[in-house]
């Protein structure tokens, strides 16, 4: 079954860049730039990422991005993760990036955004794998800081196909950053956002109504909301769904418990992601492949979770 779930051509359209930092790159560019790590050795740090909430991997992901300075170094993370989506045949890749996560260090916005633009077009022409970049906010920063962000992309405009907000999601609410996505919106961003992960269904409503998104990051708590259920399968509104992480992050206590297919079954139309490969256990294929094991996937169902990737993509 993994060769088959392998060979799917599918679309993953919730990766989070620097949740591809692998130990042995966060090694290496450690060493690259005399960074001490406060881990012995690779096994020392893969230990560490057992985590009780969103809060505890995301402590350790912002600690971990400290390692990523120049140019080159965010070439080669995206690169190493652009070689895992050809061998899995992830044909096409929306991955985000969290830009303040590196200017709130000093790193240039441009240093950040050229290095991750030279491996996606290098991806495209040698790998034959398609993306398109989405900028993402931290909502546990400050809308005002949010608005700064904007103001920095605005040169690059075309470098992105869409707007996302990401980090710590309770206690912000999308209704925090109503005005800037506003903004980005008028100045011709599509929007995502993550909601529902650990936050409650209101959260849904909110990126649905007030920064009117067109795809929901996460979304598993939609299923605690009948009348939003109803929503999101009237308006075909895609979940992209993230089962490892869901289940490392304790959202579902066991991938026995997790609702995917049950939403699958309800017509939703939910996908398969990653989120932080690096930090979860797996990329898409691995993602698939807890499903099958521990759901009972059908070949049927994991071809209408890839359709659904490839039906959802924004460009
Ligand atoms: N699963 C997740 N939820 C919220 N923010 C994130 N940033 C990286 N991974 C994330
Ligand atoms: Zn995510």
């Amino acid at each position: 079954m993994y060769d088959w779930l392998n060979a799917l051509p599918k679309a993953e359209l919730h990766l989070h860049l620097e949740g591809t930092l692998e130990p042995e790159l966060m090694f290496k560019l450690a060493e690259r730039h005399g960074i001490q790590l406060p881990f012995e050795n690779v096994e020392a740090l893969r230990k560490a990422y057992s985590f009780n909430n969103l809060q505890e991997f995301l402590d350790l992901y912002y600690q971990g991005a400290n390692v990523l300075r120049t140019e080159e170094d965010f070439y080669d993370l995206t690169w190493a993760y652009l070689l895992k989506c050809k061998e899995q045949n992830v044909i096409h890749t929306e991955p985000f990036f969290d830009p303040q996560t590196h200017t709130d260090r000093g790193i240039p916005f441009e240093v950040v955004l050229r290095g991750i633009q030279q491996a996606l077009k290098d991806g495209e022409q040698k790998l034959g794998v398609t993306s398109g970049l989405i900028l993402s906010f931290l909502r546990h920063l400050s809308e005002d800081e949010a608005q700064k962000t904007l103001d920095q992309a605005l040169p690059f405009r075309d470098a992105f196909i869409a707007v996302g907000l990401d980090s710590s999601e309770m206690g912000h609410p999308p209704s925090k950053f109503k005005r800037v996505f506003d903004r980005a919106r008028s100045e011709g961003f599509v929007a995502v956002a993550h909601a529902g992960e650990e936050g409650p269904p209101e959260y849904i409503w909110e990126a649905l109504d007030l920064l009117n998104v067109v795809r929901i990051d996460h979304g598993v708590r939609a299923a605690e909301d009948e009348r939003l259920l109803h929503r999101l399968i009237d308006q075909q509104i895609p979940l992209t769904v993230c089962p490892l992480s869901n289940t490392k992050l304790c959202v579902f206590d066991d991938m026995s418990q997790h609702n995917i297919l049950k939403l699958l079954e309800r017509g939703l139309k939910v996908t398969v992601n990653s989120d932080d490969p690096a930090y979860f256990g797996g990329y898409v294929t691995e993602n698939f492949m807890a499903l099958h094991e521990s759901l009972g996937m059908t070949q049927d169902q994991a071809k209408r979770l890839a359709q659904n990737s490839l039906d959802a993509r924004l460009v």
